[in-house]
C-alpha cells in the first residue's frame, strides 16, 4: 500500500473540495491503481516523479511519487483546478537542498503568492536593511544555511523585521522557520544546530535520498508521514490551526519524544508550544508503553478540559484514564488529583492528616472558603503589625513553610526555617503568627474543611508513605504551582527514568508564589530547556506583551533568571492602545472596537474581552448586549459559539483568539490599592510582578490582533 506523504498545503482548501480530496487520498493510500484515480505522469514535466490524479471532474491533485524500500510513496503537493493544476504540475520539482540536506519544492512558492520585492533600501530609509545590521552575509544565507537565492536577496534587502516575518509567513517550513531565526541575534551555528543542517549523504538513488530527507527533523515541520487512514482523515479534516498536531518544530519534536533520565523541566515563553509538546508527549509515552500510567496536569479544571480536547484531537484511539493509577492518560487539574489521592485512600488518609495538620480527622470533606484567613484575622485580638496579619502574608506563610515542613504546633513552628521569606519574624511574632494559623486550622476542623494546599499537603504525605500511583507524569502551568503540589507530584511517580516532565513559564506566574523545585526533592540538573519560537503571537503583539514585562526580576522554578529573547513566526497590526477617561467612555470604546470587527466578517466566538474581575465582566456583557453586540460571559463552563466572549484575564490563561480587547490596563480600585499598600515590600513587589504577568498572560492570547484599554 502506498505510503502518504503530507504537506501543508491541502489542508487549507475549503469544505466540498477538502471531502473529496480525502476520499481521493484514502483511495490512492489504499491502492495507486484503482481505476477512476487517473495517477499519471505530466509530458515535458520538470520533475519526471510528478504525477497528477484526479479528485473530481474539476480539481486535481499534484503530488511527487518516490520509490523505495519496496514502495510508493506520495508526496501531496496540494489541489487546484484542473488547469491550474497542470500549469503547476509542469513546473514544479521536488530536490534535497544540496547545502542543508533538507527536501525543498522548487518554484511552489511563485505559483501560490508573489513574494513582496522591497525597494532598493536606500530610496526608502538611509537605515541599513536589519540582516546586513546583523552582520548577516549572502554567503551565510545561500552557502550555509542552504537559503535558495532569490529568496536570500530579498531577505537581504529587507528594511526590518516586520518585513523579515512577512516573507517568511510566504514559506512553509524549514525555510520560513530559517527567515524567522535570522532576524534574531542567534548566531548561523546556533541556527544551523537548532534545525540540525547538515550537508546531504548522496547515494546515487535519488528516491531514496529523497526520502531520507523528508524524514529529517526540520523536514517535519512541513511533510508528514501519514500513519494509517484515520490519522489520514484527522489530519484532512482540520484547518490550519490544527497543524500543530502534524508539523512540529524539530524543537518541539525532540522534546516530545526524547527520553531523559530524571525530571526534565521546557521553559518558554507564551504560546511557544509547550502545551502542544506535552500533549504529543503523553501520546508518544501512550503508545510505547500500553500499560503505564501516565498523569497530564495542570493548574486548573479548565487548562485540564482543554488539555484533555488537545489529546483526544491529536489522537482519539489513546486511552484516557478516568481514574488514578490506571493504565493510559489520566487528564486531571492539580488539585481535583489531590482530592483524588484523598478519596481514594478512603479513612485510610487518616495517618497522612494526623502527620500534615496533627489532628485526627479521617474524613477531610469540604473546600474551606475563600475569605477565611480574614475572618480569622478579624476574630482575633492579634497585635501583629498589618504586613503580616493579612491574608497574602498568612497564607503564603502557610503554603510555604508551614505545610511543606509538616509544622503541627507552635514549638515546630518556632524551629522552622523560612528561607526567601522576607519579613523576620522573632519568637514574639513567630507566636503570634502560629496563633493566627492554629486559629485558621481550628476552624477548618470544626467544619471538616480542607483547603487546596492543606489538600495537597495531605496527599503528598499519604502517597509518600504508599507509594507512587503513576509512571509518568507531565505538568503544565509550572510556575503557578504551590510547593505541596510539587511534594505530592514527585511522590506520586516512581522515581525512574521520564518520571517527572515540566513545562513553564516563570512570566505568566499569576498565582500563589514564587517556587524552587530542588527544595521539594526534584532535581533538574542540567535537564532544561527552552522554547523560543512564539507560533500564537503576532511579533508586534509579543513587543507589546514583553514590554510590560520589562524591568520585572523573573525567576525560574530553578532560581535562574529568566530569558526574555523570543520570537515570533507571524507578523500583523501593531496593538491599538487607547486611553479612555471613564468607564463609560471604556465601555463605548470595547464595543466601538468589537462591532467594527464583526462588521469586518470575524466570527464572534474568535473575539474576547478580557478584564480585570467579575464584575467587570457583568459590565461589559451587559455593556455589549445593550449596544446590539450578542456577547456573553465565560465563566467555569466552556465558551459557546456565536457570541462575543468576555471573560477576567485569569480565566483566559491557556486560550487563545483572533482577536482581543484587554480592558482595564493600569486601573486599580480603590480597595487594591489599599490592599497592596498594607503588604511588606517583598509581598508588594511579588503581587506587581504577578500584576505585570497578567497582563502579559492576557495580552499573549490574541493571535492577530490586539486593543488594550487603559484607563486613567
Ligand atoms: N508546530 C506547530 N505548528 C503550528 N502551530 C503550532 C505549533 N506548535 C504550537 N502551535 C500553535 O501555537 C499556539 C500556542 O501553542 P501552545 O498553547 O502549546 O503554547 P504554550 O507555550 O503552551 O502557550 P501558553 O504558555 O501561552 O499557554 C497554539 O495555537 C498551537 O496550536
Amino acid at each position: 500500500m502506498p505510503t502518504i506523504i503530507m504537506t501543508k498545503w491541502p489542508v487549507k482548501i475549503d469544505g466540498s473540495v477538502k471531502a473529496k480530496a480525502m476520499t481521493f487520498l484514502q483511495k490512492l493510500s489504499a491502492d495507486d491503481t484503482t481505476p477512476g484515480l487517473h495517477v499519471e505522469p505530466i509530458a515535458g514535466a520538470a520533475d519526471s516523479r510528478v504525477r497528477t490524479g484526479r479528485v473530481d471532474q474539476f480539481w486535481r491533485a499534484v503530488m511527487f511519487r518516490l520509490d523505495g524500500a519496496g514502495e510508493s510513496h506520495y508526496v501531496i503537493h496540494g489541489v487546484w483546478p484542473h488547469d491550474d493544476a497542470i500549469a503547476v504540475a509542469t513546473r514544479v520539482r521536488l530536490n534535497v537542498n544540496p547545502i542543508n540536506g533538507l527536501p525543498q519544492i522548487e518554484q511552489a512558492e511563485f505559483e501560490r503568492a508573489e513574494p513582496a520585492a522591497y525597494p532598493a533600501v536606500a530610496s526608502i530609509s538611509p537605515a541599513e536593511p536589519l540582516l546586513s545590521q546583523l552582520g548577516r552575509t549572502r554567503g551565510d544565507l545561500v552557502d550555509r544555511l542552504g537559503v535558495p537565492a532569490d529568496v536570500a536577496d530579498l531577505a537581504l534587502a529587507a528594511p526590518d523585521e516586520d518585513a523579515i516575518l512577512d516573507l517568511a509567513q510566504q514559506h512553509e517550513g524549514w525555510l520560513g522557520m530559517i527567515l524567522v531565526d535570522l532576524a534574531t541575534p542567534d548566531s548561523i551555528d546556533t541556527i544551523a544546530e537548532r534545525l540540525q543542517l547538515e550537508a546531504p549523504e548522496q547515494t546515487g538513488d535519488e528516491d531514496a535520498d529523497l526520502l531520507r530527507s523528508l524524514k529529517q527533523p526540520a523536514a517535519q515541520a512541513q511533510f508528514a508521514f501519514i500513519d494509517g487512514q484515520e490519522e489520514l482523515r484527522r489530519v484532512i479534516e482540520k484547518g490550519d490551526f490544527g497543524s500543530w498536531r502534524v508539523f512540529l518544530h524539530p524543537e518541539q519534536r525532540r522534546y516530545a519524544v526524547r527520553r531523559y533520565k530524571g525530571p526534565f523541566r521546557l521553559s518558554g515563553g507564551a504560546g511557544t508550544g509547550k502545551t502542544v509538546v506535552l500533549i504529543h508527549r503523553a501520546r508518544v509515552l501512550a503508545r510505547e508503553q500500553p500499560d503505564a500510567r501516565i498523569v497530564l496536569t495542570t493548574f486548573t479544571t479548565n487548562l485540564a478540559d482543554a488539555l484533555r480536547d488537545g489529546l483526544a484531537q491529536l489522537d482519539p484511539t489513546v486511552p484516557q484514564a478516568t481514574s488514578l493509577n490506571q493504565p493510559g492518560v489520566y487528564v486531571t487539574g492539580v488539585d481535583a488529583l489531590a482530592a483524588a489521592v484523598i478519596r481514594s485512600a478512603g479513612t485510610g488518609i487518616a495517618d497522612a492528616v494526623q502527620s500534615v495538620l496533627g489532628d485526627a480527622r479521617s474524613t477531610p470533606t469540604g473546600r474551606t472558603p475563600n475569605g477565611r484567613w480574614r475572618e480569622v484575622i478579624e476574630a482575633s485580638s492579634s497585635k501583629l503589625p498589618s504586613e503580616i496579619a493579612n491574608e497574602t502574608f498568612l497564607s503564603a506563610e502557610y503554603a510555604l513553610v508551614v505545610l511543606p515542613n509538616r509544622v503541627k504546633n507552635e514549638s515546630e513552628y518556632r524551629r522552622v526555617r523560612r528561607p526567601s521569606r522576607g519579613v523576620a519574624l522573632d519568637r514574639t511574632k513567630r507566636d503570634s503568627v502560629w496563633a493566627l494559623i492554629a486559629a485558621y486550622r481550628a476552624q477548618g476542623r470544626v467544619d471538616g474543611t480542607l483547603d487546596f494546599a492543606e489538600a495537597a499537603a495531605i496527599a503528598a504525605a499519604h502517597l509518600a508513605t504508599t507509594g507512587g500511583q503513576a509512571d509518568h507524569v507531565l505538568v503544565d502551568e509550572g510556575q503557578d504551582l504551590s510547593p505541596a503540589h510539587w511534594q505530592m507530584l514527585r511522590a506520586l511517580v516512581v522515581e525512574s527514568d521520564d518520571d517527572l516532565f515540566i513545562a513553564e513559564d516563570s512570566h505568566q506566574r499569576i498565582y500563589g508564589n514564587r517556587t524552587v523545585l530542588g527544595r521539594y526533592g526534584i532535581k533538574i540538573v542540567g535537564r532544561s530547556q527552552r522554547l523560543t519560537l512564539n507560533y500564537r503571537t503576532t511579533a508586534q503583539n509579543l513587543r507589546y506583551a514583553m514590554a510590560v514585562l520589562d524591568g520585572g526580576d523573573y525567576v525560574d522554578l530553578e532560581e535562574q533568571a529568566e530569558a526574555t529573547g523570543y520570537r515570533s513566526a507571524r507578523s500583523g497590526p501593531t496593538p491599538a492602545v487607547e486611553a479612555v477617561e471613564s468607564l463609560v467612555t471604556e465601555l463605548d470604546t470595547i464595543a466601538g472596537r468589537v462591532r467594527s470587527w464583526l462588521d469586518g466578517g470575524a466570527a464572534p466566538e474568535t473575539i474576547a474581552v478580557l478584564v480585570h474581575d467579575k464584575f467587570q465582566r457583568e459590565r461589559v456583557v451587559n455593556a455589549l448586549n445593550e449596544r446590539g453586540v450578542q456577547a456573553r460571559a465565560v465563566d467555569r463552563d466552556r465558551p459557546a459559539e456565536g457570541r462575543v466572549l468576555v471573560m477576567t484575564m485569569h480565566r483566559a490563561k491557556g486560550m487563545e483568539f483572533a482577536k482581543v480587547v484587554l480592558a482595564d490596563v493600569g486601573f486599580q480600585s480603590a480597595a487594591e490599592k489599599a490592599r497592596l499598600d498594607g503588604l511588606d515590600e517583598i509581598e508588594r513587589h511579588d503581587a506587581e510582578l504577578r500584576a505585570r504577568s497578567l497582563v502579559y498572560v492576557a495580552a499573549t492570547r490574541a493571535r492577530d490582533e490586539l486593543v488594550v484599554i487603559q484607563r486613567r
